[in-house]
């Protein structure tokens, strides 16, 4: 599974910086020899037209020099995008990617003006005029090209919101809140490492414990002891996984890939068609040969490498405009597949923003609940914790001397005071730890359940002294989006550490069918995993950006706050109505590059066609130069004017329903 941190991404990106950098250098290069290229074989073959008496440069009287002159050119220009041609080497017995069909495409060029050049020695006939070395280094400028835009556009920084102009209501407040946060998620990054270091050294004491006693059972049973070091082969693979070529960056589109292969098919067909068509016509065998080639040429259409460089921009400026933030253009592939939406309760469904409803105490007075419950959660970065710290403060509740906490991710936190236990959370957790609830206690807590608020336990020793009861209202657009989303035959699942009486009320409400509750942060990773190995694309919707194991695990992660800085997707509206249609964004111009792809490869058969009727009509291929050169100038054409499909999207906000 790819790792979707913050690192792997900028790792990522200097790669596509590296790319970029190279591919600007060949493409100067092929243009320049191109453009020699140019003034060689049509500049000449003008004048020559023309009546211009250039001497020995006219490449009538002596054609041979000028295609050999032709030829070096040509393969200087191979050289020069060996990059490209290398990584289609590579896949091109594999998985054929766009790379492997310029491969085929710019040797094919190659092979079929040796054969003309070869028929014009044996047979001592002029075919200057139909040699492909032109054409090919239009191909290889086109593919770099379009390459060197696809490199610019995956490496542009995420366009940050206008700072300022405008700003809404409240911005000052929300920049306060959002400093706040800020410290408060770097002391529980603090935290956390501190506590993955404790873990790790507990790990590792456990390992030597297993292997000990491992050690000690063979003993008895008189077997040799085992080798030590038995995490060697994961090093091994890691290593033997760093050695293996740099492959180049997958495509910001991977329709671009997959159309290669049916191209590549389909050129393949063609030029054994036509070639056994000419067979059968008693067509010499070089010509044949040649015409073989020039199809497989032909077949290519260059305007594959500008699918993602003419269609994806306007989706993206489509999503600049309403504020969301794409991480990298790359995520619109992915967006496109996306067939489950995994979205965790607090902050997707609900409004992510719980207040203390109601306290049952039982034995102690509610300000006492409150103020013992603020002491344990004080400082403590969870949702319900910040809530109980401040309504204890503005109820004016008196705090207890606890010692420091201990948080159990999913289940509820554990502090001494006056040196006994004191819990507060789950009541699952807390009689699992030997704690007494209550009959009358637990059946009220059930109640508040049932009517989707959130109950937290508190407990002293061993007896249950109370619950909190939170509340968390369900956001306005939820039934909406969720309905979009099933319209467009996405999977909705709600995740949830909560109770399974509360998440059945919450979803209910919601309209979510499938829900999963009383899940750990690590449960949530796992559940969204199980979604992939049904095969799956799973979205993410996350409000709380500390749930890093289940963001590492999604396909693509969604946030609606900016405080998820490390999601793939910002919507900073926070409308989630805008995730169905981001969805249907993405779709539409998988659909549009697709569209653009056909109407080149038409381009190319029209191209294929006509070199066949020249053949037949006029008896030689002398527009085949031509003939190529158009159908990729038009397939690029084509290309650009495809995302009208795109331009016609709007999002509509969903106050708009109101
Ligand atoms: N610091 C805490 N104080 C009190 N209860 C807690 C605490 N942490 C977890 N719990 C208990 O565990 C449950 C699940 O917590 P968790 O943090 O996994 O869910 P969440 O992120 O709040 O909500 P959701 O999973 O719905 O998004 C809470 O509902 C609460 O009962
Ligand atoms: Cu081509």
């Amino acid at each position: 599974m790819e790792e979707k941190t913050g690192e792997a991404r900028a790792a990522a990106r200097e790669k596509r910086l590296q790319e970029k950098k190279a591919l600007g250098a060949s493409l100067q290069i092929v243009l320049l020899l191109t453009l020699l290229e140019f003034a060689f074989s049509p500049g000449l073959l003008i004048a020559g037209y023309f009546n211009i008496e250039l001497g020995p440069l006219t490449p009538r009287s002596m054609p041979l020099p000028f295609a050999g002159a032709e030829l070096a050119l040509a393969l200087a220009m191979l050289l020069a995008s060996k990059n490209v041609l290398e990584n289609g080497l590579r896949r091109l017995l594999r998985a054929p990617s766009a790379d492997s069909l310029v491969l085929v495409s710019a040797l094919s060029a190659v092979a079929a003006s040796l054969l003309l050049m070869a028929k014009m020695y044996l047979e001592d006939v002029n075919l200057f005029h139909q040699l492909l070395f032109t054409p090919l280094g239009i191909l290889l400028t086109f593919t770099l090209g379009g390459k060197y835009l696809e490199a610019r556009l995956a490496t542009r920084e995420p366009r940050p919101l206008e700072k300022e102009g405008a700003e809404p209501q409240g911005t000052e407040e929300m920049r306060l809140e959002q400093e706040a946060a800020r410290q408060k998620r770097e002391e529980e990054a603090q935290r956390q490492k501190e506590s993955e270091a404790r873990y790790q050294e507990l790990e590792a004491l456990r390992a030597e414990e297993r292997r000990r006693a491992d050690a000690e059972a063979r003993k008895e049973r008189g077997e040799p002891p085992l080798d030590e070091e038995n995490d060697e082969p994961t090093q091994k693979i890691d290593a033997s996984e760093k050695k293996a070529a740099p492959a180049a960056s997958a495509p910001l589109l991977a329709v671009t890939n997959n159309a290669a292969l049916r191209f590549l098919v389909f050129g393949f067909l063609l030029a054994i068609a036509g070639a056994a068509f000419w067979q059968s016509m008693e067509l010499d065998i070089l010509s044949l040969a040649a015409l073989f080639f020039a199809t497989l040429f032909l077949a290519c259409p260059a305007a594959l490498f500008f699918a993602a460089p003419l269609t994806l921009p306007s989706a993206l400026r489509k999503c600049r405009a309403q504020k969301i933030i794409i991480s990298d253009a790359g995520i619109f592939d992915t967006l496109t597949h996306v067939s489950a939406i995994a979205i965790t309760k607090s902050g997707g469904i609900t409004e992510g923003r719980p207040f203390l409803a109601t306290i049952v105490g039982e034995g102690l007075s509610d300000g006492a609940l409150l103020g013992l419950a603020a002491s344990i959660e004080n400082g403590l970065p969870h949702p319900l914790a910040r809530v109980l710290v401040s309504t204890a403060m503005s109820r004016g509740a008196r705090f207890a001397r606890v010692s420091a906490a201990n948080s159990i991710p999913g289940q509820g936190v554990e502090a001494l005071s006056y040196g006994r236990p004191v819990r507060i959370g789950k009541r699952e957790w807390l009689q699992e730890e030997g704690v007494e609830v209550s009959n009358s206690l637990i059946t009220k807590g059930d109640q508040f359940a049932t009517k989707g608020k959130i109950t937290v336990y508190l407990a002293t020793g061993n007896s249950g002294k109370g619950i909190l009861v939170f509340s968390d209202e369900i956001r306005r657009d939820v039934r909406r989006t969720i309905r979009l989303l099933e319209a467009l035959n996405v999977q909705v699942v709600m995740l949830t550490g909560d109770s399974r009486s509360t998440a059945k009320r919450i979803a209910k409400e919601a309209g979510v069918s499938v829900w999963r509750s009383d899940l750990t942060p690590a449960d949530k990773a796992k559940e969204v995993q199980l979604l992939q190995a049904h095969g799956h694309t799973v979205a993410l919707l996350v409000s709380d950006p500390q749930d890093k194991e289940v963001f590492s695990k999604a396909d693509v992660v969604i946030s609606m706050t900016e405080e998820a800085s490390d999601s793939d997707i910002i919507i900073t509206s926070g409308d989630s109505a805008y995730i169905p249609q981001l969805l249907t964004l993405a779709r539409r111009t998988a659909k549009s590059a697709r569209l653009g792809l056909a109407l080149a490869f038409v381009c190319s058969l029209l191209a294929i066609a006509l070199s066949h009727a020249s053949l037949f009509y006029l008896g030689d291929l002398r527009f085949l130069p031509l003939l190529s050169i158009l159908p990729m100038l038009l397939g690029a054409i084509a290309m650009g004017l495809t995302p009208w499909r795109i331009k016609s999207f709007s999002f509509t906000p969903h106050t708009l329903d109101y």
